[in-house]
């Protein structure tokens, strides 16, 4: 491991009886890798990024990098300016009275003139920003300035570049371009970074390793695809993507055991909890919008009492006639009115279970994170 986090805590003065702001966190990041941070406002994941600054001192554990022990909650602590490490925060700004070439070459001032023009004409170039070095920052706009304080970051060749929600003042659309632009110049410069968003489309377009976060504590450290199809504990499945818990039941059938839901009997050959695995075979079953197939044939039917248009397809919010409630992703050609009954089938891959928390009558619990659209049920 390159950058190795170890049962880490930051504990602020004053709130020494409270619970840390980061409490036993353990991570690890390979060299180039992208680590991504996310979780809800004040779940500790600035502070778990200032303590890898050295801006935070550390209550417990121990962060190395490159087998170098940078702080440790015995004492340790590098100062920031000898760790190489560059930053991106969002409130990092520009100096306004420099130019943007002068920016950039606030870090490599140490740097013979000849060496310092040219690397930082490199990382204008990087950015996509060369013809703009004479300028200043009030000149630029706010992508074009988040791009150039990238550039000053990444001048003196940072071993570790650490990026705190460095786009949130952006627009949507802005953010994901700066998201994938970021992700490309990381990878061209071999960076390895850590990253902090609340925005999960953001995660998922930079992190080859995705944290999330709550309360202090990291839940799951994995890529994209297993947070997704593979959330390890409850918030995580709540946290990220969309979908909704229903009550199921663990049954052994001939072919192996399967999970009876309202949406019928759910099998995977590996992974489908067994029978034991709760008491009376009871448990919450997560259903994502992807996993709710909109087929006419089907016997299941749900009544729609919502509807989202997103382009290529809807979100339903749809409600089944024992009353639990369903989300799905159906594309926009099959345009149902509110109110009408359709078809529907789950093709569910990964089964995954949960302790039973919904109760009988109140039918699902919604699970939603695109936490700017989220599902609020009745
Ligand atoms: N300097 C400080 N002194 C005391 N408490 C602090 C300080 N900074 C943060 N905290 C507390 O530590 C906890 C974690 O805060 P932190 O800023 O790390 O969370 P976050 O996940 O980055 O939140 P956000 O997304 O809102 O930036 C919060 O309860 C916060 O109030």
């Amino acid at each position: 491991m390159f950058l190795q986090l170890d049962q880490i805590s930051v504990r602020y003065p004053g709130a020494a009886a409270l619970k840390p702001a980061v409490q036993s966190v353990s991570l690890g990041l390979q060299p180039g890798q992208i680590g991504v941070l996310i979780g809800p406002s004040g779940c500790g994941k600035t502070s778990a990024l200032r303590s890898v600054a050295g801006l935070e001192p550390l209550a417990a554990g121990r962060i190395v990098m490159d087998g170098q022990v940078l702080s440790s909650g015995d004492g340790v602590l590098v100062a920031p300016e000898q760790r190489r490490i560059g930053m991106v925060f969002q409130d990092y700004a520009l100096f306004p009275h420099l130019s943007i070439a002068r920016n950039v070459a606030f870090g490599i001032r140490h740097l013979p003139r000849d060496e310092r023009a040219a690397r930082v004409q490199e990382m204008l170039e990087l950015v996509g920003l060369a013809h703009v070095a004479e300028r200043a920052p009030h000149q630029l706009s706010g992508g074009q300035q988040q791009r150039i304080a990238l550039a000053r970051a990444l001048a003196p060749n940072p071993r570790l570049l650490l990026l705190d929600e460095p786009f949130s003042s952006l627009d949507v659309d802005l953010r994901s371009r700066l998201a994938q632009d970021l992700r490309s110049i990381l990878q061209r410069t071999h960076t390895t970074a850590l990253f902090v968003t609340h925005d999960q489309m953001e995660a998922f377009a930079l992190g080859d390793v995705i944290g999330v976060m709550q309360a202090g504590q990291l839940e799951q450290w994995d890529d994209a695809y297993t947070l997704y199809h593979r959330p390890a504990t409850r918030f995580v499945a709540d946290f990220i993507g969309h979908g909704v818990f229903v009550p199921g039941t663990i049954i052994a059938a001939p072919g192996g055991p399967v999970v009876r839901t309202p949406v019928g009997d759910l099998a995977e050959t590996a992974g489908c909890p067994l029978p034991g695995a709760y008491a009376r075979g009871e448990c919450d079953v997560l259903l994502r919008a992807d996993d709710i197939v909109h087929d006419d044939a089907a016997r299941t039917r749900a009544c729609i009492e919502r509807k989202a248009f997103r382009g290529s397809e809807f979100l339903y919010t749809l409600r089944l006639p024992t009353g639990e409630q369903l989300l799905a992703h159906v594309p926009s050609h099959h345009d149902h009115a509110v109110g009408e009954w359709i078809g529907i089938r789950a093709e569910v891959d990964h089964v995954v279970t949960f302790e039973r928390t919904t109760t009988a009558n109140s039918g699902a619990v919604a699970v939603s994170n695109d936490r700017n659209e989220r599902a609020t049920l009745p």
